[in-house]
């Protein structure tokens, strides 16, 4: 086969106005407009790679240049270049001497990072014609850790415990593989819990969320404790108390606050509280989990880069792993921090409230499950039932599971037509708006 090169790229500007209905509120986005930063890879054949970095309104203008300035790096470079040495060359582009002053390794330029990765990623999964989980459960413990850069956790993990780990699933790789195909992967939904919902409107989610098979569920807090307590009250009066709940504040909290708050919050008897205060508060985290034990504290989902995952785990900041598919620099990096989490047994259970977020990491929780942890047990991926429509491999749910993605690539190229009419602003979605 003659080799890929990419040859040209466009980054659209793509926002969906959710704020309308309040889909995806919550104590510290009160109105989103669910958006992405949207890139397409062109080849010189007809396949394309497909990413997006979510973000929120406004904060789309910013990422769109961030990644305009990085896909410029991968113009007229042969695909087989960057996939033969993937943790090198993902090393090379976090490095940027230029653009590395405005993180480094976080905020705008890594989401922007995120989108890069991930449309090499879709176009790799393309050319070998296999979904990405696929791609990434077909390779062997070498070829994976080849993808990842170590740099900054190496007294964490090494490359050589990366190898011990992925080394360990390799016999029973194939069972986990059948088991997803049969049972899919358990998940969760928040699609009740909005925070700008009207206390009617949650009752009536959540029973229409029970009739769906659901067994776990989200609920946003973090507005005022006594609305917390109304809200978790009508939540369980109609969910019960068998199925799992758990808590997003949004980072609102103080921490002594999130402490207190969740002493109240106690007896809705939730899993986790996630968020609870500002995603750099390592310590503050650690503070918190040890305070409210056995409820557990969940992040990630804000938490810059690998190095903040690691403090996190060494802290004993966080019982659960949230990644997130775009937050960080996409595929490579969330390896490195799957596998990280795998070393302590923390559960990995990705953010997905966002666009194009589940159908990105259902491919994650699928090799973290078939190559990495080897588990499913206390993981569950996030589910909100917002804009699936506009992609061309959505993700498909099964009483509460994801289904196991069969199509190549990442799951996350928008159709034609949605593209062109949530372009912002001249998308004829947006005219109509405004
Ligand atoms: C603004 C967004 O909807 C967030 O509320 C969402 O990502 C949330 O934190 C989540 O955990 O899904
Ligand atoms: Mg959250």
């Amino acid at each position: 086969m003659t080799d890929i090169i990419i040859k040209g790229f466009e980054v659209k500007d793509i926002r969906f106005p959710t704020s309308q209905h309040l889909d995806g509120s919550d104590a510290m986005n009160p109105d989103p407009d669910y958006s992405a930063a949207y890139l397409v890879l062109k080849t010189n054949t007809a396949l394309e790679g497909h990413g997006l970095t979510f973000t929120i309104g406004r904060g789309n203008d910013i990422c769109v240049e961030a990644v305009q300035q990085l896909a410029a790096q991968v113009v007229d470079r042969p695909f087989s270049e960057i996939r033969n040495q993937f943790g090198n060359f993902w090393h090379s582009v976090a490095r940027d001497s230029q653009l590395r002053w405005l993180g480094p390794e976080k905020g705008v330029i890594h989401l922007a990072m995120g989108a890069l990765v991930n449309a090499l990623w879709d176009l790799y999964a393309k050319i070998e014609e296999k979904p990405l989980w696929k791609l990434l459960a077909d390779m062997s413990p070498e070829e994976l850790v080849d993808c990842i850069d170590f740099s900054y956790i190496t007294d964490l993990l090494s490359r050589e415990e990366a190898l011990e780990i992925l080394k360990k699933q390799v016999g029973s790789k194939e069972g986990r593989i059948q088991d997803l195909a049969e049972n899919g992967y358990p998940a969760y939904t928040t699609s009740a819990g909005w925070l700008g919902y009207s206390d009617d409107k949650i009752r009536h989610l959540c029973r229409e969320a029970l009739e769906e098979g659901w067994d776990c569920m989200k609920m946003k807090v973090g507005s005022n404790l006594q609305d917390d307590l109304r809200r978790a009250a009508i939540i369980r009066e109609e969910i019960g108390w068998d199925l799992k709940l758990m808590m997003d504040a949004n980072q609102k909290w103080e921490v002594d606050e999130a402490i207190e708050n969740m002493k109240a919050l106690a007896e809705f008897d939730p899993w986790w509280i996630e968020e609870p205060t500002n995603p750099d508060d390592i310590l503050g985290h650690a503070k918190i989990a040890k305070a409210i034990r056995p409820i557990k504290v969940a992040t990630g989902e804000h938490a810059h880069n690998r190095v903040m995952f690691k403090q996190m785990i060494e802290a004993g900041a966080l019982d659960i792993c949230q990644i997130d598919s775009c937050r960080v620099g996409g595929v490579n990096e969330n390896l490195a921090i799957m596998l990280m989490a795998a070393k302590f047994d923390i559960p990995v259970c990705p953010h997905a409230g966002g666009v194009g977020l589940c159908e990105y990491v259902q491919h994650l929780s699928a090799v973290d499950y078939i190559a990495i942890s080897g588990s499913k047990e206390n993981r569950m991926i996030e589910y909100v039932d917002h804009l699936h429509e506009h992609f061309k491999d959505p993700v498909q749910i099964e009483a509460g599971h994801y289904k196991l993605p069969a199509k190549p690539g990442y799951s996350i190229e928008m159709k034609t037509q949605s593209l062109q009419d949530y372009s912002y602003p001249e998308g004829i979605k947006w005219r109509n708006i405004e």
